[in-house]
């Protein structure tokens, strides 16, 4: 790939005598959606959490546009996290007090822009994201498609370079799964950014350009989709 937005090289993870990454090399590109797969324990979560900072690899380097983000201090990578990768996990989690429109405006806070301006800027992604009308709604009163697609608008409210998501579909039903990875990778593809996901539903998958398999730590299989 030329120029990747996000880059893996020799990956490698160890806890004790567990190998969980075993020399990986990954990488996505702008508007690019990346599936990752494989059995439970295979080393998945590790492989995002490395690609996102949250795990420093005990080798390998994690680039991204070129510069490598595995060496940098915990301050420097926090902040890199917070401005330049969004996350959506299984659970929104959502802070259940606020209404969906603050929650989405909380990155933007905790980046310094003023309440208003933030709460303005949130309001944007209600319509992409097929949530009109929403925007007062508390986490309580939307059900879990609903607060899925909050998780997502709040992951791409500080235009991120990566969206990553784990398991973003699942605690949904199949129509519900299927109607919020579909926005999921368009918005994603139309904000410009890229998309590492973590998923176990094959069909979840096939929504993404390319589907990765981990088998112990290591790359099994790679599907690269034709994408129109
Ligand atoms: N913090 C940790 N401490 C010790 N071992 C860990 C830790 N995190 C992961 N492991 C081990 O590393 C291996 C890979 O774990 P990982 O969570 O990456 O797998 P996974 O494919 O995401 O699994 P699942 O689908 O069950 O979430 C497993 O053997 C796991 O037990």
């Amino acid at each position: 790939m030329t120029n990747p937005v996000l880059a893996g090289l020799g990956l490698v993870k160890k806890y004790g005598s567990t190998v969980a990454l075993d020399g990986v090399d990954v990488s996505v590109g702008a508007r690019d959606s990346l599936a990752i797969m494989g059995p439970s324990g295979s080393g998945k979560s590790t492989l995002l959490h490395s690609l996102a900072g949250i795990v420093r690899p005990d080798s390998g380097t994690v680039l991204l546009r070129g510069e490598a983000i595995d060496k940098l201090s915990e301050e420097r990578l926090s902040a890199l996290r917070r401005k330049r990768f969004g996350f959506v996990f299984q659970f929104g989690q959502l802070l259940p007090e606020l209404p969906a429109e603050e929650n989405v405006a909380l990155p933007l806070m905790l980046e310094g822009v003023p309440r208003r301006q933030a709460v303005e800027r949130a309001r944007r992604w209600f319509a992409p994201l097929g949530l009109d009308g929403l925007e007062h709604r508390r986490p309580g009163q939307l059900s879990g498609g609903q607060a899925q697609r909050v998780a997502i608008a709040r992951a791409l409210a500080v235009e991120p370079d990566v969206v990553f998501a784990d398991e973003p579909t699942g605690a949904l039903d199949q129509t519900t799964s299927t109607e919020v990875v579909r926005l999921l990778t368009s918005v994603t593809r139309e904000q410009g950014a890229a998309l590492v996901m973590v998923t176990h539903d094959a069909d979840v998958a096939a929504h993404c350009d390319r589907v990765l398999q981990v088998r112990d730590g290591r790359i099994s299989n790679y599907t690269q989709f034709t994408v129109a």
